[in-house]
């Protein structure tokens, strides 16, 4: 039985966290970014057009004694945001730290979107998700964590993302020093393929839990906090200055004074998001107006607790009880 951890670290405003692996004979080494939102490891590679690549590291299938194509499968994901990626499959070894998969279905890109392309730093994504939402056709296949549970001491990953620090993935174990106080627990619903889950409430500030089911998913691939447009609206109408800006595309409003802490229920625990934290950005030099980490899910039928509400937890992904752990930290 085996356990492991690898750390990852925050890009610019923890736009994305990003994770070394390696892959291959002789390894080749990449930096991805592990996405509980989504279920497809995609790679940049060889196969894709020289002007598609703007500084990211490329996995080369024929530059690995260990690599099989898998003959006549195929990939395509597109995300909500509208940026995509497409290739074909080749199964090789994947080591994340001291980790490793022998025979993982490796999706190599032939075409990917700008909003990857203009992105040097990444060099694709390790999905984290349920297998059964894997785009591979004609048969999809297992993420890495699938793959390697079954040797894990116990079946679940824990993640520790950070504002503007280096953070940590864990496989296989809970580590009690990485958190603080008790872990809350609530059932997971993978029914469509994400880490789902339903939290009781929220609130605004010091005041009290409102009760008000908000049914989401718990997902590293996504920056922002994503919530109901009513809750949204709720939280800014106690920001001063803060408003809807359609050319940003959401709520904006002065980076000072620091906004209250927004602060949503699991189970019978809670999760504070501090005030600072949804200050996500800057949207001009002078550094006067800020892009919200909290903004609306409109459109997308549940929402999303990405990275703004993870950064503030250590959380455990558990496949085994089917559940999600938060814990302070
Ligand atoms: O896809 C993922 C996780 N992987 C993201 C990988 C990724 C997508 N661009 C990337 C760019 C860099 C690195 C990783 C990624 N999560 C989910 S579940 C439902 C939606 C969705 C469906 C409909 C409408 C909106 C969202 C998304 C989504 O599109 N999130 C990204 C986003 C959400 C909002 C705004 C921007 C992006």
């Amino acid at each position: 039985r085996q356990t492991g951890t690898v750390e990852t670290d925050a890009e610019k405003h923890d736009v994305e966290y990003l994770t070394p692996i390696s892959i291959g004979t002789p390894p080749q080494d990449l930096i991805v970014d592990f996405d509980t939102g989504s279920s497809d490891l995609w790679v940049f590679s060889t196969e894709m057009a020289a002007k598609d690549i703007k500084g990211q590291a490329v996995y080369d299938p024929n530059n690995s004694s260990t690599s099989e194509k898998l003959q006549g499968s195929t990939w395509q994901i597109t995300y909500g945001d509208g940026s995509s990626s497409s290739g074909d499959v080749y199964l090789d070894t994947v080591t994340i730290g001291n980790l490793t998969v022998p025979n993982q279905a490796v999706e190599a890109a032939k075409k990917v979107s700008d909003e990857f392309t203009d992105d040097p730093n990444n060099d694709g994504l390790l999905g984290l998700g349920f297998s059964s939402i894997n785009t591979v056709q004609p048969t999809p296949q297992n993420t890495f964590f699938d793959n390697v549970k079954k040797n894990l001491d116990t079946p679940l990953f824990t993640t520790d993302l950070k504002h503007g620090a280096p953070g940590s993935y864990n496989f296989g174990y809970i580590d009690p020093a990485a958190y603080i106080g008790n872990i809350s627990w609530t059932p997971v619903d993978n029914s469509q393929g994400f880490w789902g889950f339903t939290s009781p409430g929220y609130a605004v500030g010091t005041e009290t839990l409102r009760n008000h089911s908000i049914s989401g998913i718990a997902d590293t691939g996504t920056t922002l906090l994503l919530l109901p447009k009513s809750i949204v609206k709720a939280y800014y109408s106690e920001v001063q200055g803060a408003q809807y800006d359609s050319s940003q595309g959401g709520y904006v409003f002065p980076c000072s004074p620091t906004p209250p802490d927004f602060v949503f229920g699991v189970n019978n625990g809670i999760v504070t998001v501090p005030g600072d934290m949804v200050l996500y950005a800057p949207i001009d030099s002078a550094n006067q107006n800020c892009f919200g980490g909290i903004q609306s899910d409109t459109g997308i039928g549940f929402s999303i607790f990405g990275d703004v509400a993870l950064k503030t937890s250590f959380v455990v992904f558990d496949a085994g009880g089917l559940q999600l752990g938060w814990a302070a930290k």
